[in-house]
C-alpha cells in the first residue's frame, strides 16, 4: 500500500493507495496488476481500470475476491464494496509485505453466465493448498502467526480459557466452524460469508471428516455417505440458543444433502423444503427480544433416499409450537408474523371479507404497545418512533405477497388460503371478547361485547349459539357421564384460549398435511424400493 498524501482528514480521505490485483489465469503472464484507488473507489471502478490496463474482454463479467489466507476462502466483493477500505482492515504485516507476502491479496475472478464464479480447475486449486500445507509442516514456510486448532480435541492444553481463545482466534479470521471430534461448533457471523458456493459443495464431497477446514457441508457429507455405505438411517441434531443460527444451518444442510443427490427430483425437494420456508416462517416465527425472526417451534425434517442415493421424498414436522404467544407476548416481542402480514397486505375486498381492523385494535397484538390509534396502516410507514408493529427493514405488504406465493407453491388452493386467513382473523377477534359475571350472585361468565359474536361466527362458519356455548361453558367427562359446566369469571382467559389454540393447531396440521403430500409424490415403483433416511432435528 502506498499513501501519496499525508494531509488533514479531508486530504486523508482523498489519499491514493495502490492495490495489487492478481488476475491468475484471466491474464496469463501477469502476476499482479497495480491499480491506483481511493478509499471511496468501488470494486466496480477498480475492475473497470483493470479491464483497461490488462485489455480484458469487455463482454465478460468480473468480480474481485479478497483472500485472507492463500488457498483459503474467498470473499467476493459486491460492486459497491470499497477494496481499499477492506485492505485497510488487513494486519500491518500483510500490508508491509505486499509483494513477498502471499496470504492477503485481491484476486480477479470471472463470473459464469449463471452468476456462479469461475474457479478454473478445482483440482489444481486443491493441489496448491495441499502443497502449501505440507511446506508449512516441513518448516519451508512460516507457521501462521497465531496457531489455531480446527478441532478442540487437539488443543494441547484444554481448559475453558484456551478453548474460548481458540474459538475467538478462529472467528476473527472468519472461520466460524470448529470441530470437537465429530461435533461441529458454529459461531454465528451475522453476515454472509461466501463459503457455501458450488466450489465448496464439490470440495467437501466424499471427504473424511477433519481432512479439510471444518464446515457444515462436511457434516452433511459424512452423514450422507455413512447412510449409503452402512445402509443405516442417520440423524443430525442442531441445537443452540435463540438467534444462534439453527435455521440458517438447517438450510445449508438441506442444500448440501440435496446437492449430493443431483439425480431424480432432488432439487425439487430442496426447493419445496426451503420454499416452504416462508410459510413455516409466517405461521411459526415471531419477533422476540433476541431475534426478529425467531422460530417458535421445533422442526423435524426427514429426507428419504433410495439405495442409489437419489432423494425419494421428504417429511417435515413442526412440534412444540409456542401456543402461549398467540394470546400473550412479552415486552418488545410480537405475535406470529402472519397476523401482521395479513393486516398490512390484505386487499380492500379481503379486509371487508375478513372484518380486518388496525393492528392496535386487537388485544392479542397490542398488549405490549399501548399507543394512540392510527387512521390507516400507511401511517405506520411515516412513523419514525419504533414500536412492536413495525420492525426496521421489514416490508409487511411484500411479505404477505411472498407468503401467498409460497402457499400456492406448497399446494394450497385459493379457497383453502382464504379459509386459513379467515381463521386467523377469527383468532384476533376472539381476543377482543371481554367477559363479565352473569349476575351479582351467579359467578358464571357472560360476554360484555356480544357484537363480536356474529363476526367470529361468520369467520369460523359456525352457528352463533354454538360459538357462545363454546366460549362460556366447557364439557367434562366424569365416570360414565358428560357434564356441561359454565366457566367462572376467574377462568375467562382459559375459555377462549382453548378455542384459539385449537384453531391454530388445526391450521398447523393443515399446513403440515399439505407439505407432506407435496414432498412425497406417490410413485408406484418406489413403493417396493428400499429406503434410508436422514433426519435433521432442530
Ligand atoms: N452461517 C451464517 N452465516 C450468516 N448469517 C447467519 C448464519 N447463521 C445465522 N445467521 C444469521 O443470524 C440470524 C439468526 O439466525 P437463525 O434465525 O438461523 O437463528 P435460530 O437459531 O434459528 O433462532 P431461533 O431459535 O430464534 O429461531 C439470521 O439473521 C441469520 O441470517
Amino acid at each position: 500500500m502506498s499513501v501519496n498524501d499525508v494531509g488533514g482528514r479531508r486530504r486523508f480521505e482523498d489519499s491514493e493507495y495502490t492495490l495489487h490485483i492478481y488476475p491468475g489465469s484471466i491474464a496469463e503472464g501477469t502476476i499482479y496488476c497495480p491499480i491506483t484507488a481511493r478509499k471511496t473507489s468501488t470494486a466496480a471502478e477498480v475492475i473497470d481500470s483493470l479491464i483497461n490496463k490488462l485489455q480484458l474482454e469487455k463482454t465478460k463479467c468480473y468480480v474481485l475476491a479478497e483472500v485472507k489466507e492463500f488457498g483459503g476462502e474467498e470473499w467476493i466483493l459486491n460492486p459497491t464494496d470499497c477494496p481499499v477500505q477492506r485492505m485497510m482492515l488487513w494486519p500491518r504485516m500483510a500490508l508491509e509485505n505486499r509483494i513477498s507476502g502471499e496470504d492477503y491479496r485481491f484476486l480477479l475472478r470471472e463470473k459464469n453466465l449463471d452468476g456462479s464464479i469461475h474457479y478454473g480447475s478445482l483440482q489444481s486449486w486443491l493441489r496448491v493448498t495441499e502443497e502449501r500445507r505440507r511446506m508449512v509442516e516441513r518448516g519451508f514456510l512460516p507457521q501462521p502467526q497465531q496457531k489455531d486448532y480446527d478441532d478442540l480435541c487437539s488443543l494441547p492444553d484444554l481448559n475453558e480459557k484456551t478453548l474460548l481463545e481458540n474459538l475467538r482466534n478462529r472467528f476473527k479470521q472468519e472461520k466460524i466452524y470448529t470441530y470437537v471430534g465429530s461435533i461441529l461448533i458454529v459461531i454465528n457471523p451475522f453476515k454472509f460469508l461466501p463459503i457455501y458456493n458450488p466450489k465448496y459443495v464439490k470440495m467437501y464431497d466424499n471427504h473424511q471428516l477433519g481432512k479439510l477446514e471444518p464446515h457444515i457441508y462436511a457434516v452433511a457429507d459424512v452423514a450422507y455417505h455413512a447412510m449409503l455405505q452402512r445402509r443405516k438411517n442417520q440423524c443430525i441434531v442442531i441445537s443452540g440458543e435463540s438467534g444462534s443460527g439453527k435455521t440458517q444451518s438447517t438450510n445449508f444442510l438441506i442444500h448440501h444433502l440435496t446437492a449430493l443427490s443431483q439425480k431424480g427430483f432432488a432439487s425439487g425437494v430442496e426447493q419445496i423444503i426451503l420454499g416452504a420456508g416462508p410459510v413455516l416462517e409466517a405461521f411459526g416465527n415471531a419477533k422476540t427480544a433476541h431475534n426478529n425472526n425467531s422460530s417458535r417451534f421445533g422442526k423435524f425434517i426427514q429426507v428419504n433416499y433410495q439405495e442409489t442415493g437419489t432423494v425419494r421424498g421428504a417429511y417435515v414436522e413442526k412440534y412444540l409450537l409456542e401456543k402461549s404467544r398467540l394470546v400473550y407476548q412479552e415486552h418488545n416481542e410480537r405475535n406470529y408474523h402472519v397476523f401482521y402480514y395479513l393486516l398490512a397486505g390484505a386487499s380492500e375486498e379481503e379486509r371487508s371479507a375478513f372484518h380486518l381492523k388496525q393492528p392496535e385494535e386487537y388485544h392479542y397484538l397490542n398488549q405490549m404497545t399501548k399507543k394512540p390509534l392510527r387512521e390507516s396502516w400507511d401511517d405506520y410507514c411515516n412513523d419514525s418512533e419504533p414500536d412492536c408493529f413495525s420492525v426496521e427493514g421489514e416490508d409487511l405488504k411484500h411479505d404477505f405477497e411472498r407468503l401467498q406465493l409460497a402457499m400456492e407453491m406448497v399446494g394450497f388452493l385459493p379457497k383453502t388460503r382464504r379459509q386459513i386467513f379467515s381463521l386467523l382473523s377469527a383468532i384476533l377477534h376472539l381476543g377482543n371478547i371481554r367477559y363479565k359475571k352473569k349476575t351479582y350472585r351467579d359467578d358464571s361468565i357472560d360476554i360484555c361485547n356480544p357484537e363480536i359474536l356474529p363476526i367470529v361466527s361468520d369467520l369460523l362458519e359456525v352457528k352463533e349459539e354454538m360459538l357462545f356455548e363454546a366460549l362460556v361453558t366447557r364439557k367434562t367427562v366424569t365416570v360414565g357421564e358428560k357434564l356441561i359446566l359454565p366457566y367462572k369469571l376467574a377462568e375467562e382467559q382459559q375459555s377462549r384460549r382453548d378455542l384459539v389454540w385449537e384453531i391454530k393447531i388445526n391450521i398447523a396440521v393443515a399446513l403440515m398435511a399439505n407439505m407432506s403430500f407435496i414432498l412425497n409424490p406417490v410413485c408406484p415403483q418406489w413403493e417396493e424400493l428400499p429406503v434410508c433416511s436422514l433426519t435433521v432435528d432442530t
